[in-house]
């Protein structure tokens, strides 16, 4: 398939959803979240909502509890005490294979490709999580297979163009320099069709010229009707990039509000005291 038009591979990227920017209700509603490893609460009590179409960027210092929430949110933890309600239903007890299901992806601080199948092979993978075929469709070869089989690839594809890597498609994943296989991932995530989209540290050992180009990206996937969690280190890159910031400190919520407030906030200024100012800037 070939795609040179953009507003068409914005279509394919997002079949599902009116393509609206605009920040609507309340999508993710996390409300007293805690959580506890051996008698320590890793997450004390944390409350926040993402609303439809915003970029939310949560972050803190080294050990402040990102990963924790990001892990209690995507199934991989069960929260001692508090809820996440999804899209206006509890997530409760949904185990991790099902929330995809549900509507949210997620990308991992460290790239967790299937380095032997190719850059496509890997999104359609990610595509499979929709397909209705059953899986005597699948040994049979239904007509729906085949057609999902098709749209899977030409999805696919559209996915990696979306991401700025199309010409990578036929390559093995593990041979793709590390910023492509990054792109890769979201694309991945993508392919699920999610109503949430939570990176986990995207630019985990970017350059700063990646960097920049991920902040376009991350713009551009929430410009094409995505919601975005995203978690991340690097301060000048969460500014750039979010609608809104939730800062957490030892496993609390210490500030929530707009970029700019935020960075004028002075507990956020003091639980960043110390971290280097290219950090912060
Ligand atoms: N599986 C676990 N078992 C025990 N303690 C844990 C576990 N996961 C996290 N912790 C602890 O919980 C606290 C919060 O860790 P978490 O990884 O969520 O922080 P973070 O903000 O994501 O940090 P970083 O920016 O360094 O990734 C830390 O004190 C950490 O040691």
């Amino acid at each position: 398939m070939s795609i040179n038009h953009g507003d068409e591979i914005a279509d394919a990227v997002a079949p599902q959803r009116d393509i609206a920017t605009d920040e609507g209700d309340i999508l993710l509603d996390v409300s007293d979240l805690t959580v506890e490893f051996g008698g320590l609460a890793a997450l004390d009590g944390v409350s926040f909502g993402i609303r439809r179409g915003e970029i939310l960027g949560l972050i803190g210092p080294n050990g402040a509890g990102k990963t924790t929430c990001f892990n209690a949110i995507t199934g991989v933890y069960t929260p001692s005490r508090g809820s996440v309600v999804f899209d206006g239903a509890p997530l409760g007890k949904v185990k991790r294979h099902q929330i995809t299901r549900r509507g949210i992806a997620r990308t991992f601080q460290n790239v967790r490709l299937w380095g032997e199948m190719t850059a496509l092979e890997n999104v359609c993978v990610g595509t499979d999580a929709r397909h209705k075929s059953s899986v005597w469709g699948a040994v049979f070869r239904s007509r729906r297979f085949y057609r999902e089989e098709r749209d899977a690839v030409d999805r696919g594809m559209a996915l990696l163009e979306f991401v700025g890597i199309a010409h990578r498609a036929g390559e093995k994943a593990s041979n793709l320099p590390y910023g492509d296989q990054r792109r890769l991932e979201i694309a991945r995530a993508l392919a699920t069709e999610p109503k949430l989209l939570c990176l986990d540290e995207p630019a985990a050992g970017f350059n700063p010229s990646e960097k920049t180009a991920l902040m376009s990206l991350i713009k551009k996937i929430r410009d094409d009707g995505y919601t975005v969690l995203l978690i991340e280190h690097d301060m000048r890159l969460v500014m750039g990039v979010t609608d809104r910031i939730v800062v957490l400190e030892f496993g609390r919520k210490i500030a929530d509000g707009k970029p700019k407030d935020v960075r004028e906030n002075p507990a956020v200024i003091a639980a960043y005291l110390g971290v280097p100012d290219d950090e912060i800037a």
